[in-house]
């Protein structure tokens, strides 16, 4: 399989957490994706409590555009303000509602403490932090799903009844807009700091995106460990 190309600073993010990267990726939630085993409610509960995530993404990606320096960062995160409100988000609706769940439910849904952990982690890194800080908190998210997508798209089992989701991230577009992302990180990392390898913030950074790779990993386990 090749690897998609999302960027340099993703790549070399993503290297440094290889094993909580690993741990993200290949968690047993995703695995029962692939194979169909994760059982129905699991998965409902998680697209409930994803519904808010999004939410949540959604405001935090609006808040880089509000941090842009460019309009070129502004439009690329505009548009992913975009995919997450009027595009991902209709997955859950759509999933949910066949189940009854209506869409209020789940703007209503109460947090689990996983997800609001993770959410408002990501928020207090562009409060407190530049761009940057906020891009090393949304990058996992972001990639961390189309990397999934794509591999399961491959490996699937043919019965699985979750291949409307992991087509929704191995999907082109999807993916496509993970490139512009990691093209567009490249260049305001390139614009502010230079070189990311030898740049004094390269530690903070780093961290950041470790963190969150590893508040993902607690996102699948809320989901396996249902209340
Ligand atoms: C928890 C989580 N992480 C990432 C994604 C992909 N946007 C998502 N929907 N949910």
């Amino acid at each position: 399989m090749t690897a998609p190309d999302y960027g340099h600073s993703f790549a070399l993010w993503r290297g440094a957490a290889a094993e909580d990267w690993q741990g993200y990726t290949h968690h047993p939630f995703v695995e029962g994706l692939r194979d169909g085993s994760l059982p129905r409610r699991c998965f409902l509960n998680y697209l409930i409590q994803d519904y808010v995530f999004l939410v949540h993404f959604a405001r935090a990606w609006s808040m880089a555009v509000v941090k842009s320096e460019t309009l070129e960062e502004m439009k690329t995160c505009a548009t992913t303000v975009d995919a997450l409100v009027n595009h991902e988000m209709a997955l859950h609706i759509r999933t949910c509602g066949e189940a009854g769940i209506s869409e209020a439910a789940l703007f209503n849904a109460t947090e689990a403490p996983a997800n609001l952990a993770y959410t408002r982690y990501v928020l207090d890194a562009g409060m407190q932090g530049d761009f940057l800080d906020l891009m090393a908190a949304l990058l996992p998210c972001v990639m961390g799903y189309a990397e999934i997508g794509q591999r399961l798209a491959q490996t699937r089992s043919a019965d699985t009844p979750y291949a409307e989701w992991i087509d929704t991230y191995a999907d082109l577009g999807y993916q496509k807009m993970c490139q512009t992302v990691g093209a567009m990180v490249d260049q305001s990392v390139a614009r502010r700091i230079g070189d990311l390898e030898h740049a004094p913030r390269r530690d903070t950074l780093q961290k950041r995106f470790a963190t969150a790779t590893r508040l993902e990993i607690g996102f699948w386990q809320m989901g396996l460990d249902l209340p």
